[in-house]
């Protein structure tokens, strides 16, 4: 079955790559043109519109950055609406919120195509992996209920995931003014020497990101701008239903701190950086 790829950044290459290994026929387009090369080097055939790419699959699958690159890319000339109808699926594996999605089911239906919502949960690593959990809705998939519950259910997932990102940057940080050694207490979350989350709050977020903050690395595998888009959200999904949320709200302010210094591009975790900056450690400055 030939397949559709719109948008190769960090997720969609990987994505995309997994399902040329699993014998799919591919057909990818991205808007910098370069990046089709690698998987046209492992066999993926190039696309050159959304529309075009549309018309000659089945189904095509979206991972683009943010709602306003998931509108473009349906409702822009040479745009999926184009070539999307009978017979046709879409899906955007995006995290947007439930509006984005809504607006876009409702355009690809009126074409008479189908829409799937379809974000996912999972970093650079787990999608080069195969091992994303999808958190999908609309037709035929209704794990979550009508379309709007999968974008919303991501929201509330990263916004989860972003306050925890600070929260373990200011444990870090105290650990380290107090006179404790911050690797002393990743061991405590997670033991290497017996290789086993030895308290309640172990996971594997910190598991992972822990060591490579410690050495001041983040190569991007979620970037911090995409993680700050996602707490926008769901904050605006927490005001639309009077929900307070003042953890994220912080954590929000920390994100949009580190991306006026420069740090968008970064791994998401370069948010502690921000937070050693605000007085948590002596080092400081990204
Ligand atoms: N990285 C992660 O760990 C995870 C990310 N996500 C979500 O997945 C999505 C993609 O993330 P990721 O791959 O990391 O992001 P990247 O920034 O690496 O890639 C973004 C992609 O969107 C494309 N794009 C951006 N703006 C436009 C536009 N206006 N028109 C057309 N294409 C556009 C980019 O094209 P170009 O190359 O031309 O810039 C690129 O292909 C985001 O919604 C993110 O929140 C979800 C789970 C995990
Ligand atoms: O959206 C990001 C993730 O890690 O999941």
């Amino acid at each position: 079955m030939e397949v559709g790829f719109l948008g190769l950044g960090i997720m969609g290459k990987a994505m995309a790559t997994n399902l040329l290994r699993h014998g799919f026929r591919v057909t990818v387009w991205n808007r910098t043109l370069a990046k089709c090369q690698e998987l046209a080097a492992l066999g993926a055939t190039v696309g050159e519109t959304p529309a075009s790419v549309v018309s000659k699959c089945r189904y095509t699958i979206a991972m683009l950055s943010d709602p306003s690159a998931a509108l473009s890319v349906v409702f822009d000339k040479d745009g999926v609406l184009e070539q999307i109808g009978s017979g046709k699926g879409y899906v955007d594996m995006s995290t947007v919120d439930a509006a984005t999605s809504t607006k876009i089911s409702e355009a690809v239906k009126q074409k008479g195509g189908a829409f799937l919502e379809a974000p996912v949960s999972g970093s650079k690593k787990p999608a080069e992996d195969g091992q994303l959990v999808i958190l999908a809705a609309g037709d035929k998939s209704f794990f979550l209920g009508e379309i709007g519950n999968g974008a919303k259910m991501k929201l509330v997932v990263n916004m989860v995931m972003g306050s925890m990102m600070n929260s373990l940057s200011e444990g870090l940080c105290l650990a380290d003014k107090s006179g404790l050694s911050p690797q002393t207490l990743l061991d405590v979350l997670y033991s290497l020497t017996i290789k086993k989350d030895l308290g309640a709050i172990a996971n594997p977020m910190f598991k992972l990101k822990g060591p490579t903050m410690l050495q001041g690395s983040y190569s991007p595998a979620f970037p911090l701008k995409h993680q700050q888009k996602d707490m926008r959200l769901a904050l605006a999904l927490g005001d639309e239903n009077a929900v307070a949320m003042p953890v994220s709200a912080a954590a929000n302010e920390a994100f949009k701190k580190a991306r006026s210094l420069g740090l968008g591009d970064q791994d998401f975790s370069a948010v502690y950086e921000v937070v050693k900056g605000a007085g948590g450690s002596g080092s400081g400055q990204p």
